[in-house]
């Protein structure tokens, strides 16, 4: 089995009297869709700010690529390639498409492509950019302004952001959200072909998604997880009925 791109080792974090995260330990391996999936409130968006860098756990550890980064900034993890895909709320509505991941590329690169002659410098921004565009099938619209973009291709967006980023794993955080049957489909596709290139931590309420999806999935309940198996295990598993009693989703 290849070395694990995260570890999580005992994450626990308390708001006040409320237990949010309960001693989390989990692996995402290289090329692995590793899905979190949990009813509402059981701490699965607090656990990836943890992991993120934007919360500190009280205890445990967070390895990522064989370094403890428990302690690093959010900056600094998401240098080392630890990608969180942020909401669309980050997306400039009015700057295009290609606009909005060159962005990104710069803010990864930093002073990188000062040192190139300006229009040398900003092709190669641009370069970059439409390659995380392709990748997310959005090519077409690159020099559309966000604004104009559907509900499914700002979810496209966010992912050609994040990916700009160079990163080794990704996070992410309801990518399908709000999305109608198409763009679920689409982005379905999408995100299978991700996986060949990065780990991915995935959270995801939609259930038939993360079955089509998912190498592996922990099922969180009140911040603890209560199991890690692959779809077959977890659909059949007794507690996960239970936690979802009343609820159609392992149908
Ligand atoms: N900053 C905070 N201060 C206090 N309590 C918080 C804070 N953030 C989250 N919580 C609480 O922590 C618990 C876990 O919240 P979290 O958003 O992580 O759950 P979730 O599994 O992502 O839920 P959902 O599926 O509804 O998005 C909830 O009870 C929530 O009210």
């Amino acid at each position: 089995m290849p070395d694990p791109l995260l570890e999580l080792h005992g994450l626990s974090k308390n708001f006040g009297a409320l237990t949010v995260t309960s001693d989390v330990s989990l692996t995402v391996l290289p090329g692995e869709i590793h899905a979190i999936i949990g009813p509402n409130g059981a701490g699965k968006t607090t656990l990836i700010h943890q992991i993120s860098g934007t919360l500190r756990p009280d205890r445990g550890t967070i390895r990522f690529a064989g370094q403890d980064v428990t302690a690093l900034p959010f900056e600094r993890r998401a240098r080392l390639g630890l990608a969180r895909s942020f909401q669309i709320t980050s997306i400039v509505p009015g700057f295009t498409a290609l606009e909005n991941v060159a962005l990104a590329v710069q803010a990864r690169s930093g002073s990188s492509f000062r040192f190139l002659r300006p229009v040398a410098g900003e092709a190669a921004l641009n370069d970059e950019a439409r390659a995380a565009l392709d990748t997310v099938g959005l090519g077409q619209v690159a020099d559309r302004t966000a604004a104009t973009l559907s509900h499914g291709e700002k979810r496209q967006l966010e992912l050609a952001i994040a990916i700009a980023m160079n990163p080794r794993l990704l996070l992410l955080d309801e990518p399908l959200a709000g999305a109608g049957p198409e763009e679920t489909e689409r982005l379905i596709g999408i995100l299978r072909d991700l996986r060949s290139r990065y780990g991915i931590l995935l959270v995801e309420h939609d259930m038939q998604a993360v079955f089509a999806l998912a190498d592996r999935i922990s099922v969180l309940v009140y911040g603890r997880v209560i199991v890690t198996g692959t779809v077959d295990e977890i659909r059949g598993h007794p507690e996960v009925r239970t936690a979802y009693l009343g609820e159609d989703a392992l149908a």
